[in-house]
């Protein structure tokens, strides 16, 4: 079946990333999000994207008139049941994951792949309470979507190779690389990525260093783009905190102990970027640190 229409369920970072991204490949993208307020902010966040992108001459206005003309919002989750594709990406928890999926279920035409942007969930389990397992897979973005060159796609136990070859040739048209995950908590980036960000807060809590001298030693010592924490910010420390604890239950192993010091940051809700304090204190002009 050739992929055409998309349903993206969740209209948050990743959401707005993933919707962005396909309506310029040449989808019909539906976005849905429980409040009216959250598709509205992602519509603008598009926009705002996709001039950054025309600024620097890697689209062009037309490609962007086009690609706006082809997103389409609605708090109906159970419009997304005509759509050839449902990309999951909702907030990192299982129960709100399965909670959608089953809400979905019933409005969706049998040929309908579903698939989870999940960055750690067993693909397997969320599959196995759907009615179409061997049509079910984990379909991970990065973020930020726009920009990031790989998508990571997990099979679940059940699911059959023509969904798999399916995915692959959705990929291809993105312009992105598929790397073929199996089922494990977190699979390959968030198993190798999640336990650095865990373990750069530990040094933060145990006074090892402070947020900037932790970053700027990652920055200028390691070349990476962003340091721990500021790339913990960028993620949202929820979802850090969410890809610890699926890590630590599913693999049973202390190394994977979530740090008691981004716990506590989530229980404020300083969740980084998205709440305008984490590690960093979004609030002013520039960043400043919060430890
Ligand atoms: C948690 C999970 O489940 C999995 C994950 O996603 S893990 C997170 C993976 N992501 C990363 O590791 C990101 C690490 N950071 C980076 O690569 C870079 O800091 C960055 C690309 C985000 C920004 O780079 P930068 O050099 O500081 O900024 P800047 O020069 O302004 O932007 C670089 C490019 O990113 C684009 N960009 C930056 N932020 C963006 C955003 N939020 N949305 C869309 N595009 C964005 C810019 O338009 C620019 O595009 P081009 O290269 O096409 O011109
Ligand atoms: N952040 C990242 O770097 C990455 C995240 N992911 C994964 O993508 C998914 C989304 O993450 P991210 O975009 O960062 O999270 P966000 O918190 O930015 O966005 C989640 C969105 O989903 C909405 N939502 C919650 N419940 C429902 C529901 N029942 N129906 C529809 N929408 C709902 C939230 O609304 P509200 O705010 O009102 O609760 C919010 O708008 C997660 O599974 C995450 O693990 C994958 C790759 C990278």
């Amino acid at each position: 079946m050739e992929i055409r229409t998309v349903g993206i369920v969740g209209a948050g970072q990743m959401g707005n990333g993933i919707a962005h991204v396909f309506a310029l490949a040449g989808f019909d993208v539906l976005m849905t999000d429980i409040s009216q307020e959250a598709l509205d902010a992602a519509m603008a966040l598009i926009d705002h994207n996709m001039d950054r992108q025309i600024s620097r001459g890697k689209i062009s206005e037309t490609d962007k008139a086009k690609a706006l003309g082809r997103i389409k919002t609605t708090l109906k989750l159970a419009e997304l049941g005509k759509t050839d594709l449902v990309i999951e990406a909702a907030t990192e928890r299982e129960t709100v994951k399965q909670a959608i999926f089953e809400d979905l279920l019933p409005h969706l035409k049998p040929e309908t792949i579903l698939t989870s942007n999940t960055s750690s969930i067993s693909i397997t389990r969320l599959a196995s309470r759907t009615d179409r397992p061997e049509k079910f897979m984990g379909f991970h973005f990065m973020n930020p979507v726009p920009v990031m060159q790989l998508v990571e796609l997990i099979r679940g136990i059940a699911t059959d190779d023509p969904t798999y070859q399916s995915m692959v040739k959705v990929v291809e048209k993105l312009g992105k690389t598929a790397a073929s995950a199996e089922d494990f908590p977190a699979f390959i980036v968030n198993r190798i990525l999640m336990p650095m960000i865990n373990e750069a807060v530990y040094t933060l809590y145990e006074g090892v260093g402070s947020v900037k001298s932790i970053d700027q030693s990652l920055k200028l010592g390691a070349n990476h783009p962003m340091g721990p924490l500021e790339l913990a910010d960028f993620i949202g420390l929820d979802t850090c905190l969410a890809i610890m604890n699926v890590l630590h239950e599913g693999l049973a192993d202390t190394k994977y102990r979530p740090c008691p010091l981004l716990t506590k940051y989530v229980e404020a809700g300083w969740l980084g970027r998205k709440t305008e304090r984490g590690f960093y204190d979004y609030r002013g002009e520039t960043p400043v640190p919060t430890r």
